[in-house]
């Protein structure tokens, strides 16, 4: 996939282009120093961490912030999505390196952001709007992590692989909440968990 796939599926204009460009050539740059991401993926990153993080932006539209990334590493999906756009996202990451990258990412590519260079259990308090949430952890212990940041208005957008189903039937133990579940667009056993209304059972 190029990068003009993933500018016609999600629409775009050219200049995000270009600064998608700069953000994938950054992260290319970096990847030989630190590991941003699985090796294996680089050569598909357009599709499988690019496409990926951005299909979610259609997902919060009309939906307040801001937009609390758990665990960006190297920005997917919270950073993709600073960049086409949303200006009120937080990317918390506990990697000092990573969140090192972050910052360079974000100034090279001209995105507003705020990085919060810590563990989540050490966030300050702040209330999301939105909270997302890519290969970090299952549906329960996301939101126990995002509990304390959160309230029943916010909404949880989780991009989740084969396991979704089961994850979601033990999380349901402990919280009500409103599930969608759709198919992602970069990955054939990828979903997007969309859930609302969440409050203790
Ligand atoms: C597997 S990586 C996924 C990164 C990114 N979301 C992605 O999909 O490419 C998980 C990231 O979460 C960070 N992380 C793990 N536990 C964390 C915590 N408690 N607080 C903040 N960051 C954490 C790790 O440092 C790592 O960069």
């Amino acid at each position: 996939m190029t990068p003009s796939d993933v500018q016609q599926k999600i629409g775009f204009d050219d200049a995000t282009r270009a600064r998608l460009e700069a953000y994938v050539a950054l992260l290319t740059k970096w990847q030989a120093r630190i590991n941003l991401v699985a090796p294996a993926t680089l050569p598909e990153v357009w599709n499988r961490h690019v496409l990926d993080s951005a299909q979610l932006l259609s997902y919060m539209a009309g939906h307040p912030g801001p937009v609390l990334d758990l665990g960006s590493g190297a920005g997917f999906p919270g950073l993709v999505l600073a960049v086409l756009g949303r200006d009120d996202v937080i990317l918390v990451e506990a990697d000092r390196r990573k969140a090192a990258f972050l910052q360079e990412a974000a100034r090279a590519t001209g995105t507003k952001v705020r990085i919060e260079a810590c563990r989540i259990e050490a966030l300050r308090p702040i209330r999301a709007g939105i909270v997302t949430a890519r290969a970090l952890a299952t549906v329960s212990e996301l939101m126990h992590y995002a509990r304390p940041f959160t309230d029943e208005s916010t909404l949880y957008l989780f991009l989740k692989g084969e396991r979704a189903d089961d994850e979601l039937t033990t999380a349901r133990e402990r919280w009500n909440m409103t599930v969608d579940k759709a198919p992602s667009l970069s990955d054939a056993r990828g979903v997007i968990l969309r859930l609302e209304g969440v409050t203790d059972v």
